[in-house]
């Protein structure tokens, strides 16, 4: 049989781990599909609309490195950007792949799905600025070349990339690929800058007592974990986390001191930070809501490990081109400490059994919510946390070795847990995935539970059912934070149908009984999504974020700066 483009990306798409490609079928696409469909390695995952086809992406490169999501020309591709702005945001790489117009039509004829002029660049134009590689197949013989370098970038950079095939040209004649070694060969460490990077770091470390390293949310992006432990064991000293990183390191460490997030930080991390002669930050990002409203930027001496490269705070040094793993690993063998005083910092942690429970009865309270949230983990759980109170609920889960965790702290696009979760586990069905999110943030994105149900997946939904947008309201409140009461329970299983796929369970629960009972069931529950709506009082929300929400809101409303 002809080998062609459409050929060329699905094996592409195969050789660099991808199983499942998320989609929204449009007339820009459909031979495309066919040829992606026809690849014995992929299976096609519809999607519900291009908003959670592209964040089903994203999620799935959560769990296995890379995703990808194909849509039709405009009409899809203009809400896949979204979920591909969080995949940028996140340092994750997703292919959008999108159809696009015959390329007998471009300058000649008007087409359906676009802006209604003969100018069909200006979604390539859009691409380029939210992904580090957009290409257009124009030609055939071109599309080899074009795919490798997209995909080459997507996964060197950890950043999403485009890929426009017109859709005369997926079943055209192709050359067939060379070997994919050529495509996900990552760049070595420049061997002098790396040589010099661990030097200076050695020395500017020697000279200091109280080392603490905090850990940032690019660390697992680039697989970085492993080697961040052998750091963390050749140092011996204190290791927070920024809110974003959680699950990047083993709480059950004897060394782990904490979620560092300035006054809503964990096991006083704030405290050892503010002890700390320096500060090793390695894969960190200090943003307005991860510094509480810049209240919390550290003002230690730091030694900057990124993605790929170093700073040191004294002397002032900058290495580029060092990959942070041989970084890490450089380091730990240059230095070694195990002179850090940690244990007293064991007996801060609180026990997370402990938390007060509530009585059978009483009305259901957001901290008997996160009490049987706690009691659920197991090694093999993996918890998504919504924008949203769920946030500061779930920053406090205290995660037993193995459980991961999953945010979305950098682009916070509400009801992102849902459609990730749902690509997530088609990359590890063996987990048992766990979702705390808002009543808000469901609304914009309740579909894929549909999908949830068609493809089986027992995904337990922890819906905290607080009238509205919290997070808004303490930030800045007004009648805009108020949303329309949907009955949640009832809609999941509006999403289950005769004619096949599985079954939505929907659960309401008034009291902490209705909770552990609801779990029980949940847990109980395999051939679909189980969703609990947990019903508490408006006001009842987490200190952390009230705290966090006055000092954020002062950071949004600070005066322009007086023209110089
Ligand atoms: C796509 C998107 N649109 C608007 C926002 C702004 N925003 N951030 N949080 C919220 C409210 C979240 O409300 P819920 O999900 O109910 O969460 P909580 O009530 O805080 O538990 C909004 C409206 C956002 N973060 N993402
Ligand atoms: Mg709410």
């Amino acid at each position: 049989a002809l080998f062609t483009v459409g050929d060329y990306l699905a094996e592409r798409l195969a050789q660099i781990g991808i199983r499942h490609h998320f989609i929204v079928p449009g007339d820009y696409n459909l031979i495309l599909l066919d040829k992606l469909e026809a690849h014995p390695a992929l299976t096609e995952v519809g999607c519900t609309n291009e908003l959670n086809c592209s964040l089903a992406a994203e999620g799935y490169a959560r769990a296995c490195g890379v995703g990808v999501c194909v849509v039709t020309y405009s009409v899809g591709a203009f809400s896949a950007f979204n979920g591909i702005g969080s995949a940028y945001a996140e340092n994750l790489p997703v292919i959008l792949v999108s159809g696009a117009p015959n390329t007998n039509d471009v300058d000649q004829h008007l087409l359906h799905h676009t802006l209604g002029e003969h100018d069909f660049i200006y979604q390539l134009e859009m691409a380029k600025r939210i992904t580090c590689c957009a290409v257009a197949i124009r030609r055939a013989a071109h599309a080899p070349e074009l795919i490798d370098r997209a995909i080459r970038m997507a996964l060197l950079k950890r950043k999403p990339v485009y890929i426009e095939v017109p859709t005369n040209l997926s079943g055209e004649a192709c050359a067939q690929p060379g070997p994919i070694s050529a495509v996900v060969k990552q760049m070595p460490s420049d061997a002098p800058a790396l040589d010099a990077a661990v030097t200076g770091a050695s020395e500017f470390l020697r000279a200091k007592q109280k080392p603490v390293i905090l850990v940032g949310p690019k660390v697992r992006r680039v697989g970085a974990e492993k080697v961040l432990l052998q750091l963390v064991e050749a140092i011996g000293c204190a290791v927070v986390l920024q809110p974003a990183a959680k699950g990047s390191f083993p709480e059950d460490h004897a060394q782990f001191a904490g979620i560092f997030w300035g006054q809503v930080s964990t096991l006083a991390a704030d405290t050892i930070v503010n002890w700390a002669d320096v500060l090793i930050c390695i894969g960190t990002v200090f943003t307005d809501y991860s510094t509480v409203g810049w209240t919390a930027l550290p003002s230690v001496p730091q030694l900057v490990a990124d993605i790929d490269s170093v700073a040191l705070a004294n002397p002032n040094m900058y290495f580029s081109h060092v990959q942070l793993q041989d970084f890490l690993v450089r380091l730990a063998e240059a230095v070694s400490w195990n002179s850090c005083t940690m244990t007293e910092y064991n007996r801060l942690r609180p026990d997370p059994a402990l938390g007060q429970a509530s009585r059978g009865q009483e009305r259901l309270t957001r901290k008997e919510v996160a009490r049987q949230t706690q009691l659920l983990l197991t090694p093999e759980t993996t918890v998504f946390t919504e924008t949203g109170d769920s946030w500061f609920n779930g920053i406090q889960l205290c995660l037993p070795a193995g459980a991961e965790f999953e945010i979305e702290m950098q682009w916070g696009h509400i009801g992102w847990t849902i459609p990730a979760s749902f690509g997530y586990v088609l990359a590890k069905p063996e987990r048992r995935t766990i979702l705390m999110t808002g009543d808000g943030a469901f609304q914009m994105t309740a579909q894929e539970v549909s999908q949830m149900v068609r493809c089986r997946i027992p995904i337990i939904i922890l819906l905290i059912n607080n009238r509205g947008y919290t997070i808004e309201v303490e930030i800045h409140d007004g009648l805009y934070n108020r949303i329309q009461n949907w009955n949640y329970a009832l809609l999941v299983e509006a999403f289950n149908s005769e004619e096949g796929g599985g079954r939505a369970l929907g659960l309401k629960a008034h009291t902490a009984e209705q909770v552990s009972e609801a779990l029980k069931r949940a847990i109980a529950h395999k051939d679909g999504p189980t969703l609990i709506e947990c019903n508490i009082h408006q006001d009842d929300c987490s200190r952390e974020l009230i705290t966090w929400g006055h000092f954020v809101a002062a950071a949004n409303s600070r005066v322009p700066a007086k023209d110089k």
